[in-house]
């Protein structure tokens, strides 16, 4: 039977990757991407600009919405000081599979908890399943039309803390607007707009980075 295109992308990791060694995941990935196939991974560009964010807020509880095959998740994970943790959601059990043995080649089981399910599930569920207070980073990365609703899922669940920073990916391409709209007007967040390229592209595309003001 054909193989599918996370199945590839996992052995191109096995291949080329050395356990233990996030970074070289990471570059084994892009490498994939770049040589092979393409993948929709936040990519090397927009990857800096994620692991800026990362480094400069510090965080100790993550939410990652969309894991797809964990490229994100092993970035950020690899960035994370020692007792902090990221919880990342993921809808397709398929890309769950594959993710979860991406993050192990990596060896950041400890760090990351891979959670599969939908979004609009799961955020009511974190107080009480994962003994989470507020999360200090959100990376948005899922499906473009539910990054709006789950914002204000995770306001209402009071699980955004004052300088809670959210960070999301395709604000451009694919596109989030009503998105973009919300968190650009509301007196309820300061937003900041990063341009950069469509992964492993030309095209135009960019994360917007959004602090919420309590
Ligand atoms: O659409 C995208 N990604 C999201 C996505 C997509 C498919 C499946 C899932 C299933 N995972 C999932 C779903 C619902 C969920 N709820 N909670 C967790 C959760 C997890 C998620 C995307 C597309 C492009 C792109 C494609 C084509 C093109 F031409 C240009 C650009 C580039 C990207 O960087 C992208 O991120
Ligand atoms: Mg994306």
């Amino acid at each position: 039977t054909q193989s599918t295109r996370p199945q590839r992308l996992l052995h191109a990791v096995q291949k080329n990757a050395t356990r233990g060694d996030p970074r070289s995941v990471v570059k084994a990935i892009d490498n994939f991407c770049r040589q092979k196939e393409w993948a929709m991974n936040v990519g090397d560009e927009k990857g800096c600009i994620l692991d800026s964010v990362v480094s400069e807020v510090n965080p100790v509880t993550v939410l990652e919405l969309g894991t797809y095959c964990g490229y994100s998740t092993v970035r950020i994970a690899s960035l994370l000081p020692p007792r902090a943790k990221i919880i990342t959601l993921e809808f397709n059990p398929d890309y769950a599979k594959i993710a979860r043995q991406v993050i192990a080649w990596a060896g950041l089981e400890d760090k990351i908890q891979v959670v599969e399910g939908p979004s609009g599930e799961w955020i009511p569920k974190m107080k009480e399943q994962f003994g989470v207070k507020t999360f200090d980073l959100v990376f948005l990365d899922h499906w473009k039309d539910r990054y709006l609703p789950d914002t204000k899922l995770l306001e209402d669940c009071g699980l955004l803390r004052k300088g809670t920073i959210l960070l999301a990916d395709n604000v451009i391409c694919p596109g989030t607007p009503d998105y973009l709209e919300y968190v650009r007007n509301s007196p309820r967040y300061k937003s900041q707009y990063f341009k950069s390229h469509l992964e492993y592209t030309k095209a135009e595309d960019g994360l917007e980075k959004s602090v919420f003001l309590g």
